[in-house]
C-alpha cells in the first residue's frame, strides 16, 4: 500500500480553513498555521484516509503530509465547571454554522473553502472592518480561556475594541466563578503570548476590566501603574522574562505569584531579581560611578556594586543580567553602560590565578578573589 499522499487524503473531503488563518489573511497578516474542518466525516474514516488522530478530548487530526490540523465539524455542550468538563457531538447533522456558532470571537468564526469562497454566518467580516472584538454567543461562556483569548486579541489588535456585551458577559462569568477553575498552563499559556504582542497593556486592562486579573493574578489586580511600561518595553522588544519582570513589580511578592501561575524559571527568576535589585540597581548605580578619589564613599559605593552584581549572578548569567538592566532601566534611572563597565572590570580578575597564589591557605581564596575585584572595580 502506498502512503497517503496530500492530495489523497483530503479528495472528497468537505473542509474549510477556519480560525485565525482566515482572520489574519482578511486583515492582510502574513500566514500563520492554519486550522481546518471537516464536515460529514467519521474518526473512523479520519484514520482510513492516513489521519492522525492528536488524542485528547477532541476529534482534531493531523494531515498525514502537511501536519496541519483538521478538526471535525463539532458542537459542544458544557458538562462541568471550568475549562474541563465538555462532552461534545459530531456526526453528519453538525453542519458549518454550528461548528463556527460554538467559537470564541466572530473574527474566528469565519471559514474558507479550497476555492476561496468565504462562509460568515455571524458577521465576523463585519467586526474585521470595525475593529471589534465580538464573541459570537453563549456558547462563548463555555469556555473561560476565552476571557484570556480575549484579552490577548486586544493586545495583538491594538485598534479593536472590545465589544460591550463581550465585556459584560466576561464580568458575568467571572462573577459566577469561572475563572477560579482556569488551569494554570493554560493561564500561563496566555499571559506569556500575550505580554509578547505589541500592546501587552492591553490584555491587563481587559483582564482588569473584567475582574479576571483579580482572580488569577490577585497580586497585580491594584496596579495600574506598570501597564505602560509593558508597551514600551514591548517596543524595545524585550524578550518575555523581562516583560514578566516588568510586570511582576507591580506585585508584593513576584515569587508567589510565579508560582501560582507556574512561570518557567526564567521568568520566575528575572521577576524576582528585579523586584529585589531595583533599588540597587538604581542607587549603586549612582555611587559606583563616583570619582575614584572620593574617599571611603567610593568604597562603600564599590562594595555595594561588587555585592549587587554578585546577588544578580552576572558573571556567570551575563545575559540575563543584561536582561535585567534592559527591564531595569525601564522602570527606574539605571544605567546599564555603567553597569556593564562594572562587569567587564571584574571580569578581568583571573579567579584561578587567585586561587593558586592561595593554594596554601584554600579558606582565604574567597576573599581574596572578593579583594581582587574590589580593586579592579577601583581602577576602571
Ligand atoms: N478556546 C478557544 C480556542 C479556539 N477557538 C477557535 O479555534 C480557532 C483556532 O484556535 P487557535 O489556533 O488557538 O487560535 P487562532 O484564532 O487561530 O489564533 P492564533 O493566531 O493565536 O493561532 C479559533 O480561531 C477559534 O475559532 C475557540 O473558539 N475557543
Ligand atoms: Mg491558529
Amino acid at each position: 500500500m502506498t502512503p497517503p499522499t496530500r492530495l489523497s487524503a483530503t479528495q472528497g473531503l468537505d473542509v474549510y480553513v477556519v480560525g485565525g488563518a482566515v482572520r489574519d489573511a482578511l486583515l492582510g497578516l502574513p500566514a500563520g498555521d492554519r486550522d481546518w474542518v471537516v464536515l460529514r466525516a467519521t474518526p473512523e474514516e479520519m484514520s482510513d484516509r492516513g489521519f492522525v488522530p492528536v488524542g485528547g478530548d477532541f476529534p482534531v487530526f493531523l494531515h498525514p503530509a502537511t501536519h496541519e490540523e483538521y478538526a471535525l465539524a463539532r458542537t459542544e455542550r458544557k458538562s462541568g465547571r471550568g475549562y474541563r468538563g465538555f462532552t461534545f457531538h459530531t456526526g453528519a447533522d453538525v453542519t458549518l454554522e454550528d461548528d463556527l456558532g460554538r467559537r470564541d470571537l466572530t473574527i474566528n468564526a469565519i471559514a474558507q473553502a479550497p476555492d476561496g469562497r468565504l462562509v460568515d454566518p455571524y458577521g465576523g467580516r463585519q467586526d474585521l472592518e470595525r475593529r471589534v472584538l465580538r464573541h459570537v454567543g453563549p456558547a462563548f461562556a463555555e469556555d473561560p480561556v476565552r476571557i484570556l483569548r480575549l484579552a490577548r486579541f486586544a493586545a495583538r489588535f491594538a485598534d479593536f475594541s472590545v465589544a460591550p456585551e463581550t465585556l459584560a458577559l466576561c464580568r458575568a462569568m467571572v462573577e459566577s466563578g469561572e475563572a477560579d477553575a482556569l488551569v494554570p498552563e493554560r493561564v500561563w499559556r496566555e499571559i506569556s503570548r500575550g505580554l509578547m504582542q505589541d500592546h501587552p497593556s492591553r490584555m491587563i486592562a481587559v483582564l482588569r476590566d473584567t475582574g479576571a486579573l483579580a482572580r488569577i493574578a490577585p497580586g497585580l489586580a491594584a496596579d495600574p501603574a506598570t501597564d505602560a511600561l509593558l508597551d514600551r518595553a514591548a517596543g524595545e522588544g524585550l524578550p518575555l522574562a523581562g516583560r514578566y519582570a516588568l510586570l511582576c513589580t507591580a506585585a508584593a511578592d513576584p515569587a508567589a505569584l510565579s508560582r501560582r501561575l507556574r512561570a518557567p524559571a526564567e521568568c520566575a527568576d528575572q521577576a524576582r531579581l528585579l523586584k529585589e535589585l531595583l533599588p540597587a540597581l538604581r542607587e549603586a548605580g549612582g555611587s559606583h560611578a563616583a570619582p575614584r578619589d572620593s574617599g571611603s564613599g567610593d568604597a562603600a559605593g564599590r562594595d555595594a556594586t561588587l555585592r549587587t552584581l554578585e546577588r544578580a549572578d552576572a558573571l556567570r548569567k551575563p545575559q540575563r543580567f543584561a536582561e535585567l538592566l534592559q527591564a531595569a532601566r525601564l522602570a527606574a534611572p539605571v544605567d546599564p553602560a555603567r553597569w556593564q563597565a562594572s562587569l567587564d572590570a571584574i571580569r578581568t580578575v583571573d579567579a584561578g590565578a587567585v586561587a593558586r597564589e592561595h593554594a596554601g591557605d584554600p579558606g582565604r581564596i574567597k576573599d581574596a578573589v572578593r579583594q581582587a575585584r574590589l580593586r579592579a572595580l577601583s581602577a576602571h
